[in-house]
């Protein structure tokens, strides 16, 4: 089930975000949040990373990550850090996808081993989109992406065909497998990009059609100009 915010800003979706840790911290203690990184979140993790959470009763974990050292300037856990764990929510603990390994491809089982090991399902994941329909790290014409659609693994390794770096993403059943899911939309090209994803077409084009084209994961659209 898709439900569509329109009007959406960073507060907005950061009171959605904020009020569904508070309410896992209610209910077990504990809250999980998977976040994207790129631009579209930093707005987000401003307005968020000072709300009056337990931020000492949360985690953070990535959606994807590029196989890059954690202080580059694509690194999305440098992003997270700098970004989001600050202020209050400098309290969380962070799970990074990145480890010593060479690549991605090696990469892979330490990262699937720590990400196994948090508590699931998660409460929240912050989803992005890109303006050619990938999510996570799960691009168009990658030659992962049919084992990323369909492994039960929560993870795999990602050689994008057209954007930089090797890439260490959640796969469609980790996505799937949240309490709830938040992507926002914001600009003339990603809401172009959205109404293409609505219309038909193979997932394999635009892998963000397998979330909104499912319906057992409520999957919440933050739409903003
Ligand atoms: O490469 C990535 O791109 C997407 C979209 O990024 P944005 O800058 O257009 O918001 C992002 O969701 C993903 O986490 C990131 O690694």
């Amino acid at each position: 089930m898709t439900t569509e915010h329109s009007h959406a800003t960073p507060a907005s979706i950061a009171d959605a975000i904020g009020q569904a840790l508070a309410t896992a911290i209610a209910e077990r203690g504990t809250a999980l949040i998977a976040v994207s990184g790129g631009r579209s979140p930093i707005p987000i993790f401003h307005a968020l990373r000072s709300r009056p959470l337990d931020w000492s009763r949360v985690t953070v974990a990535l959606v994807d990550e590029r196989w890059v050292a954690p202080d580059h300037p694509d690194s999305n856990e440098r992003l997270v850090r700098s970004e989001l764990l600050v202020d209050r929510a400098a309290a969380a603990a962070f799970v990074p996808m990145k480890n010593a390994a060479a690549d991605a491809r090696g990469g892979q089982p330490g990262c699937e081993a720590a990400y196994r090991a948090l508590p699931r399902p998660l409460d929240i994941i912050l989803l992005g989109m890109g303006e050619d329909g990938h999510t996570a790290s799960l691009f168009p014409d990658a030659p992962e992406l049919r084992a990323g659609l369909e492994t039960d693994a929560l993870t795999i390794a990602v050689t994008p065909p057209a954007a930089p770096h090797q890439r260490l993403s959640l796969t469609l059943s980790a996505i799937l497998a949240s309490r709830r899911i938040i992507l926002p939309i914001s600009g003339a090209a990603k809401r172009a990009t959205y109404q293409a994803a609505l219309s038909p077409g193979p997932v394999e084009a635009m892998p963000i059609r397998a979330v909104l084209r499912q319906g057992g994961t409520p999957v919440e659209l933050w739409i903003s100009d």
